[in-house]
């Protein structure tokens, strides 16, 4: 799978370099190329984890871009540049601060790895894969950013703790924005395909749905200094080797919306065809009016933060 293919990472911090682990030892690709503005952590790091690969007999090579010209000719790149929030922080607060830093990057990619398929990780997430699809310039398909996947499997664990069995069978639904306003879909999720109705109380599948709106901020309140890696590193890797291996599966995405689901000129999170040529389907999933009234205030939080993009003039200065 993915022979010669390229992967670049740019943001080699706890979600990053934990998506090169994952692939490195998974030999999904040929190379994968870390940049980061911590040179010698990123040289360290690629280091540590190209001897990891001589032990798990991976064919995987890990490098380190010094120089932007470096992350060239990659077939997907993964953008982790940026701050995580703290403790008592909004995914939101780093708004303008990530929004200039994925300029930067974006622009890089642009002019090194023009044919790539870009996946945004940073925060706030929504807004910062508008802002690459803005700065890019690239297609729509070729910018996704990654959520849902995350989110989902937190709603699927939080479903297996509270019935206490199910584990790895449990297929749970969540779209919209990745914020408080996430959309976790009940009516889609299912135990080893019985409806989760049938197994669970109203009230504890309430309480499972503002579980998984705030499971990001319950991992921060832990870890103190950032925010969560292993599962939103997995759930990287996850659409990473969709692409590399054009497997056509439908996972929940972050993608630019024209006119799907009645939106238009934002992203948020809806299901997607992951191929070769990045979000190659955008599925219509059918919402009830409830379901409806929460997508739309998710999507209008989104449009907020790209209205304050906008009230501070940040995409004038797009190539
Ligand atoms: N979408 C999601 O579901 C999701 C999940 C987890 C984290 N995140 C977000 O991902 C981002 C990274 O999280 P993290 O925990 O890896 O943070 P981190 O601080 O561990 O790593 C971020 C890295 O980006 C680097 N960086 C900053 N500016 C850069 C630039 N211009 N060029 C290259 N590198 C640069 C930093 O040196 C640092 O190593 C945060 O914004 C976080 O909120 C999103
Ligand atoms: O919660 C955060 O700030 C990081 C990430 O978006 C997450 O959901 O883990």
């Amino acid at each position: 799978m993915g022979k010669g293919k390229r992967v670049g990472i740019v943001g080699a911090g706890n979600v990053g370099s934990t998506v090169a682990f994952i692939l490195a030892m998974n030999g999904s690709c040929h190379e994968i190329i870390l940049r980061d503005n911590k040179i010698d952590i990123a040289k360290g790091k690629a280091l540590d984890m190209s001897q990891a690969a001589a032990a798990a007999r991976s064919h995987t090579i890990v490098s380190v871009a010094e120089e932007p010209e470096q992350l060239k000719d990659c077939d997907v790149v993964v953008v982790t540049a940026g701050s995580p929030r703290l403790p008592g922080m909004s995914r939101d607060d780093l708004l303008l601060k990530n929004a200039q830093i994925t300029r930067e990057v974006v622009r890089d990619i642009k002019t090194y790895s023009p044919n790539a398929i870009i996946i945004m990780v940073s925060n706030p997430l929504d807004a910062m894969t508008y802002v690459a699809l803005r700065e890019s310039g690239f297609e729509r398909n070729r910018i996704l950013g990654m959520a849902g996947i995350l989110d989902s499997s937190r709603m699927a664990y939080f479903i297996q703790e509270k019935l206490g069995y199910g584990t790895g069978q449990i297929r749970a639904s969540v779209m919209g924005g990745h914020g408080d306003d996430m959309v976790p879909l009940p009516r889609y999720s299912t135990v080893a395909g019985v409806p989760l109705n049938d197994l669970l109380t109203d009230e504890e599948i309430d309480e499972i749905v503002e579980r998984t709106k705030h499971g990001g901020a319950e991992i921060v309140s832990y870890l103190k200094t950032g925010s969560a890696y292993y599962a939103p590193a997995k759930s990287t890797t996850i659409m990473v080797e969709a692409i590399l291996k054009d497997t056509k599966q439908i996972y929940p995405c972050a993608v630019y919306l024209d006119g799907e689901y009645g939106y238009s000129d934002v992203v948020s999170g809806v299901p997607v065809s992951i191929g070769a040529n990045g979000a190659e389907d955008i599925i219509n999933v059918s919402l009830n009016a409830c379901e409806r009234k929460m997508f739309k205030k998710s999507v209008e939080s989104v449009r907020k933060l790209i209205d304050t993009l906008n009230e501070n003039n940040f995409f004038e200065d797009c190539k």
